[in-house]
Formats: C-alpha cells, sequence, structure tokens
C-alpha cells in the first residue's frame, strides 16, 4: 500500500510543492485572524488561509455550492489527483474510496447561519448556505468533482485524529482489495465557534504555538486541508507512480479517559497498537511526528507515553503545527502528507518558535531548523478529545 499523490492546502502554502519548501523552510503561517470579528478576545492570532481562490483549483463544482471546508477538501483531492499523475478519465469508473476526516464539518457556514437567525430571524437565514453544511460533503463534494461513479464516500468525524482515522479507512480498503484507489484525508475551516471553545478552555496561545518549549501557552486554530492518493503497490507499478511512502499500519484506540484531557496509558496503548499492526518495533522508528497541540497538557502527556513505548532516547519528534497550526481534522492528514514528505526527500521538519527545552517532555524537537536525515520508518501520531487516538506508521519504499 504506497502513496503516489499529496494535495495541501495550508496557511504555509497551497500544493503540494510550496507545502514541503514551507516545512523545510520552517515558516510560520501565523497572523491576526480576520475569519470573524475578534473583539472581545485579549488575543486571536490564528494560521488562516489567506491566498486560496478556489477557481484556480476546483474545475467542474461551482465552489458557491461548496462550503470553506469543503472548498479546500475538493481543492486538495485535486492537487493530489494531479500530483499522481492521474486525469479524470483514468479514475472515474474505478472502484474507489473517498475518505475524509473532520473535527466541525462546515463550521464557518453554521456560525453565519447562527448569526443570521439570532440578528435578523429565522427567515433570513439563507438557504443556499443551508444546504451545504452537510459534513458528509466534504467526501461526496470530492466524488462530485472527479465524477466518480463506483465509489465508496465517507466522513469521519473523530476531531482531530480524523484524518489520520481517514488514511487508516483507506488503508483497510486498498489492502482488502475492496477498491483500488483511496483519496483520504481531512479537512476544516477556521470558525468562531471553535476558536472561542478552545479559548474558552484557556488552551489558545496569546502569540504562537511552542510545542514541547517550557514557555508554551497552548495552540493557535488554523485551517486547510490534506489529501493524500493510496493505492496498491501492484497498480502502483503497474502505471510508473512516483511513490511518495509505504503505509505500513495503524492503530486506533478510545480510552474516553475525560472529555479534555489527554491520558498517557491510553496514548501509549494506541501506539504500541499501531506497532504492532505495522510491524515495527520501537528501535526501528526514525521520526515521529507528534500531535503536540503546544497546551501544557498535550506536550508532557504525549512525551510520557512517548518515553513509556521508546525509553529514554525516542527518536527525534516534532510538531508541524508550530507551523500551520491546529487545523483539526485536516491536522493528522497535513502530518500524514509532511511524513510522506520527510521520507522522500530525506527532511526533518522543524519544530518552531523555540526558544527554551523542557526537562518535562524531554524530546528532541528539532528545535527552529529542519535536519538532513535518511528517513526508513515514520510515525504519525494524532489525539483527539475524548481520547480518541490514532497512530500510523510509514515506511520508505524499497524495490523488492
Ligand atoms: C483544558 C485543560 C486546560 C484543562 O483545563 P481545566 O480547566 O480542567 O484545568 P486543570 O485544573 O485541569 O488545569 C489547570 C492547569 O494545569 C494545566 N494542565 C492540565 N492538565 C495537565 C497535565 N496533564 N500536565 C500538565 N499540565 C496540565 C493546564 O494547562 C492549566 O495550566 P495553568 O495553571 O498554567 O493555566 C487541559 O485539559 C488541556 O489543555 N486540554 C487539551 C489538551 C490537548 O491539547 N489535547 C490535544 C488533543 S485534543 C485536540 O487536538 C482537539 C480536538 O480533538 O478537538
Amino acid at each position: 500500500m504506497v502513496i503516489t499523490g499529496l494535495g495541501a492546502v495550508t496557511s504555509i502554502g497551497l500544493g503540494v510543492e510550496a507545502f514541503a519548501a514551507g516545512l523545510r523552510e520552517g515558516r510560520s503561517g501565523v497572523r491576526p485572524i480576520t475569519a470573524f470579528d475578534t473583539a472581545g478576545f485579549a488575543h486571536a492570532n490564528g494560521c488562516e488561509v489567506t491566498d486560496f481562490v478556489p477557481e484556480e483549483w476546483i474545475e467542474r463544482t461551482d465552489p458557491a455550492e461548496l462550503g470553506r471546508a469543503s472548498r479546500f477538501s475538493v481543492a486538495a483531492a485535486r492537487m493530489a489527483l494531479r500530483d499522481a499523475r492521474l486525469t479524470d478519465a483514468d479514475v472515474r469508473g474505478r472502484a474507489s474510496l473517498v475518505s475524509m476526516g473532520t473535527t466541525d464539518g462546515e463550521s464557518r457556514d453554521l456560525d453565519d447561519l447562527v448569526a443570521a437567525q439570532v440578528e435578523r430571524g429565522s427567515e433570513h437565514v439563507d438557504p443556499a448556505l443551508a444546504r451545504r453544511i452537510g459534513a458528509g460533503r466534504l467526501s461526496s463534494g470530492i466524488v462530485a468533482e472527479l465524477g466518480l461513479t463506483d465509489v465508496e464516500a465517507v466522513t469521519i468525524p473523530t476531531a482531530c485524529a480524523a484524518g489520520n482515522y481517514a488514511v487508516g479507512y483507506g488503508f483497510d480498503a486498498v489492502r482488502c482489495g475492496d477498491v483500488d484507489l483511496a483519496l483520504c484525508g481531512g479537512a476544516d475551516a477556521l470558525c468562531r465557534k471553535t476558536f472561542t471553545g478552545f479559548y474558552r478552555l484557556g488552551t489558545i496561545a496569546p502569540d504562537a504555538c511552542r510545542p514541547f518549549d517550557r514557555g508554551r501557552q497552548g495552540i493557535l486554530t488554523g485551517e486547510g486541508a490534506g489529501v493524500l492518493v493510496m493505492e496498491s503497490l501492484g497498480s502502483a507499478l503497474a502505471r510508473g507512480a512516483r511513490i511518495y511512502a509505504e503505509v505500513l499500519g495503524y492503530g486506533l484506540a478510545c480510552d474516553a479517559f475525560h472529555p479534555v484531557a489527554p491520558d498517557r496509558d491510553g496514548i501509549t496503548r494506541c501506539i504500541r497498537l499501531a506497532h504492532r499492526n505495522a510491524g515495527v518495533r520501537p528501535e526501528d522508528v526514525d521520526l515521529i511526528s507528534a500531535h503536540g497541540t503546544g497546551t501544557k497538557a498535550n506536550d508532557v502527556t504525549e512525551s510520557g507515553a512517548i518515553r513509556q513505548v521508546f525509553g529514554e532516547s525516542p527518536p527525534p519528534t516534532v510538531s508541524i503545527k508550530a507551523m500551520i497550526g491546529h487545523t483539526m481534522g485536516a491536522a493528522s492528514a497535513l502530518s500524514s502528507a509532511a511524513c510522506a514528505l520527510a521520507i522522500d526527500q530525506g527532511f526533518i521538519p522543524p519544530t518552531i518558535n523555540h526558544t527554551e527545552f523542557d526537562p518535562e517532555c524531554g524530546l528532541d524537537c528539532v528545535p527552529n531548523e529542519a535536519r538532513v536525515a535518511d528517513l526508513r520508518i515514520v510515525q504519525n501520531n494524532a489525539l483527539a478529545f475524548g481520547g480518541n487516538n490514532a497512530v500510523i506508521l510509514f515506511g520508505r519504499y524499497q524495490e523488492r
């Protein structure tokens, strides 16, 4: 099972080349939020996608039919397909899967509908907005755009681990022969509801996100989409496709420990399950792409779980959320894309904004500067509210 195409809509770059360059440079997508009126919040930085013009990426669908998250997901799917050098005609009649993860679905539209209802009354709720809010549109929008005819489409709402769930779903579908091709990932749009929720929990950083830093103060909300084209090795080889990486296996484990606090032992269990399913030993892992939200609670708990599994010298462990913010349902999909790029291009993306090592975390977070590295096996952690955890292992493809 291999990855042959990548699509990325992020605050540090649109498309796989720009995203890869941003990861290497340690680019920051942080800026003051413009998506909604931030009056009343003491601080409101975020990682918004500001240069996205849907018409530049979406070919067949009228963007007005899609909410912002669906525009991202459809655009990322288009990018991924193009990157995989597949045309619409190549994929249209093939047995395929579209699986997209999300935290909030079309939350931006929901914000607007609620505002219209509260401020002006239900007769002012726009039916054009009302018909595009179903979260299922994140995947069915891709089906419509590509004109797929033999396809299963699923949208998975397991919050901030949803991208990894979607990739895992695709892994199973291709591996068991149900489908030839899977487009898997996640998408979310920055919105008032999510920002306000995290703000009220006390988890929004005032300026920047500093994962694993002693002075970390929380997350910055972000937005975007990541999509991976996945196919069997046989299919990729038969068409001479470029192979970024193999998907080796994954583990899902829900500890349901607490609505918002992570549980070290639950995370440990999930990592061990992923290793077992992928046939990987801890000492084989060259890099961990952490969930690394930059909250006090996440980073110390995730680090504790990593040390339980890997001992006192874990592999380098980075968080790309320092660059692109917490993109919610897109987060682990974009991290999956980053893992594939890291393996393919031989580098470790840095954890930017780092000023002070935190001995409580005790990890080599590859501070501030990317590193050249020969990576064979890379682990992608995704941890969600409610203890819904998902960990994937990627490997370098070696001709056999
Ligand atoms: C919401 C919380 C701040 C807890 O708030 P509470 O109001 O219950 O307060 P509390 O008494 O538990 O915590 C008070 C102080 O302790 C810190 N704190 C809490 N738990 C901690 C832990 N295990 N280790 C170290 N510090 C901890 C808090 O940041 C806060 O710091 P101080 O006193 O300095 O202010 C925390 O649970 C939290 O940060 N949760 C989010 C963790 C996270 O990032 N998860 C990622 C997966 S979820 C995700 O990615 C999103 C999604 O799925 O939707």
